[in-house]
């Protein structure tokens, strides 16, 4: 049987390890992959733009998506509500396009669970001290807050055994191109197993 179907990539990994950074570098080039747009029920910053950056929505209306069962996961993070739309990523795979989702870890974990045959990458740092310091120049955090955030880091590094890669982002670039690679490879692996059926089906 062919499978026709797009891949679900999912690019994951602990609190300033920079997933948004390097989706942003990989979306800023010219890709085949369909980004899917997060709900959150958080401020939407100076800049950001309805249904580019996310879809702003109130804590009832969010609430309410959950319990109709309209988000493949979603996670609380920060105090704030954050989840994917089901139906875009179904519909988009449906099509034969491959989604990219670029997701916290607990919500990564749940589309794991409901998404075995996607993709997942971890984001990993080059080392807890320079997690560190990323999170402090960000410069979004208190001291506490910055303390707290490196306990949960500790614990998501643990849960990188349950991803298919891990890509270590030490320089940016060198990131986005090791993602591309696993793109591309997971591609060739999907057109050397339709091979392969064709094959044993031409034997019958
Ligand atoms: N579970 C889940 N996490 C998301 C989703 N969209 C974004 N995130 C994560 O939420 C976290 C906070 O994102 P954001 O408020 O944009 O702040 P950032 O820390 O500047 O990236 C990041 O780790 C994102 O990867 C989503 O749909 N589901
Ligand atoms: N490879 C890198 N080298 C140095 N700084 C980085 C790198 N990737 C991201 N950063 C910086 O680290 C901080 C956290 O990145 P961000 O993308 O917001 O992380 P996340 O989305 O994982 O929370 C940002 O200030 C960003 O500019």
């Amino acid at each position: 049987m062919k499978d026709e179907s797009g891949i679900l990539f999912v690019l994951s990994g602990p609190s300033g390890v920079g997933k948004g950074t390097v989706r942003q570098r990989l979306f800023e080039e010219q890709t085949e992959l369909q980004y899917s747009i997060s709900m959150t029920t958080r401020a939407m910053r100076p800049g950001e733009r309805e249904g580019v950056d996310y879809f702003y929505r109130s804590n009832e209306e969010f609430e309410q998506m959950i319990a109709n069962n309209e988000l493949l996961e979603y996670a609380k993070y920060v105090n704030n509500y954050y989840g994917t739309p089901r139906a875009f990523v179904e519909e988009t795979l449906a099509k034969g396009k491959d989604v990219f989702l670029e997701i916290e870890v607990q919500g990564a974990l749940q589309v794991k669970n409901n998404f075995p045959q996607g993709v997942f990458i971890f984001l990993f740092p080059p080392s807890l001290e320079e997690l560190k310091n990323r999170i402090v120049g960000r410069g979004t955090e208190t001291e506490e807050l910055v303390i707290n955030r490196l306990k949960e880091a500790r614990k998501e590094i643990e849960m990188m055994h349950a991803y298919d890669y891990v890509v270590v982002n030490d320089d940016v670039d060198k990131a986005v191109q090791r993602v591309k690679s696993i793109i591309q490879s997971e591609h060739l692996k999907r057109e050397r197993v339709e091979k392969q059926y064709k094959r044993i089906l031409e034997v019958e």
